[in-house]
């Protein structure tokens, strides 16, 4: 009843981990993995150990694919060996249609992990268009972090719904583990007054191995949006970082925690806060992740809970194990037919 067959699009920084944490998890097999050029598809099983192996150090972006315009930005591609990307895996072929390939063998996929870029506000929701021009009636899950993407998959609630699709949005860490972690933090407080999430981040493996998060990051950034970050070369990035010493701090920044708190009823997305920092010199944390929910409770009391994260637990750890968390209970909705959008703080990840 439980065993899943997933797809994983994007097997960049947080694919590839969605990957290896999935060899973890013995009920969760992932069948079909592509990235900008490649493609790799076996129904009864990817070898995930090959894949990564051949892919190390290899990530494919840039431009490259057919109907799909330069949604990462840069146009670089971090390249060791022949292939590139998943190409470079014996299971893998080369193609400029990645993501319709996967498309066209969804009938025997239970969920689609979209581990993609989120830099144009509308490239997940007219991915998930795209299944459902094709039927396909199981889960897709995305690690989407703009509020503003939210409200793009609500206008689709209804071809979602009618398709059989079970859509659960902003399923990473933040927006995702927090979001939900907030969501039952509340629950002491029959008002909640505020919520405030600051993430610390450290990623030695830095810009190169985790292009679209840190670029999506440098949008947050004093005089910077998500149009410049867009248009900023690798080398432009790298400078912003330098200028920074590798850490940059964010305040105020739209992830879309607010409005998915809101949407499950826990408080006005105006009362949530997110912001961090990111050091991409270091593997450890600049400062430790702290969700502070402040409320008032049913007998008067005001109060906070606040709850954190282990300093040594990365963000790969922390996107992925709760995106497969919240992938198993999505599809265990589908499969009782509760078809729809749904964000972390309306379900809890199962184990
Ligand atoms: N919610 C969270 O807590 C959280 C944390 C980290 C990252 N993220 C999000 O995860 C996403 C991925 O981040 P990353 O660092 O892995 O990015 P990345 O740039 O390292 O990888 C992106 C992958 O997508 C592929 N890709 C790009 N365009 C494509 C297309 N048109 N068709 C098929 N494949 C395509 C690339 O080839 C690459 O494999 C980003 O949207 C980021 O914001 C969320």
């Amino acid at each position: 009843m439980d065993d899943i067959t997933v797809a994983v699009l994007g097997t960049g920084g947080i694919g590839r981990r969605t990957l290896e944490l999935s060899t973890h998890k013995e009920w969760l097999t992932p069948v079909a993995a592509c990235d900008r050029h490649g493609i790799a598809v076996d129904h009864e099983g990817l070898d995930v150990t090959e894949l990564l192996d051949a892919t190390e150090g290899n990530i494919a972006s840039g431009d490259g694919g057919a109907g799909d315009p330069v949604t990462d930005g840069g146009t670089a591609i971090k390249q060791s060996g022949a292939g590139e990307g998943v190409a470079a895996s014996v299971q893998g072929d080369s193609t400029t249609t990645p993501i319709d390939d996967v498309i066209a063998e969804s009938g025997l996929i239970d969920a689609v992990l979209m581990a993609l870029p989120n830099l144009e506000h509308d490239f997940i929701p007219r991915v998930a268009d795209r299944f459902v021009g094709a039927g396909y009636d199981g889960v897709l899950i995305d690690v989407l972090k703009r509020s503003r993407v939210i409200g793009l998959l609500d206008e689709r609630e209804e071809q979602l719904v009618d398709s059989g699709i079970t859509f659960v949005c902003g399923a990473g860490a933040t927006p995702g583990f927090l979001t939900g972690g907030a969501a039952l933090a509340a629950q002491s407080f029959v008002d909640v007054e505020s919520i405030d999430i600051r993430w610390g981040v450290g990623l030695k493996s830095g810009y190169e191995d985790n292009r679209g998060t840190v670029r999506e990051d440098i949008a947050h950034l004093d005089g910077y949006d998500i149009e410049t970050a867009r248009e900023m070369t690798d080398a432009e990035i790298e400078a912003v970082i330098d200028d920074h010493d590798g850490v940059l701090e964010f305040t105020d920044m739209e992830h879309a925690d607010d409005v998915l708190l809101e949407r499950a009823g826990i408080c006005d997305a105006d009362d949530v806060s997110v912001g961090g920092v990111l050091d991409v010199r270091n593997d450890e944390k600049p400062t430790t992740t702290t969700v502070s929910v402040t409320g008032t409770t049913f007998d008067g009391e005001r109060a906070t809970n606040t709850f954190q994260l282990g300093d040594a637990t990365s963000m790969a750890a922390n996107v992925n194990g709760p995106a497969i968390g919240y992938l198993k209970t999505g599809v265990r909705m589908n499969r009782n037919g509760v078809y729809g959008v749904f964000g972390p703080a309306e379900l809890l990840p199962g184990f």
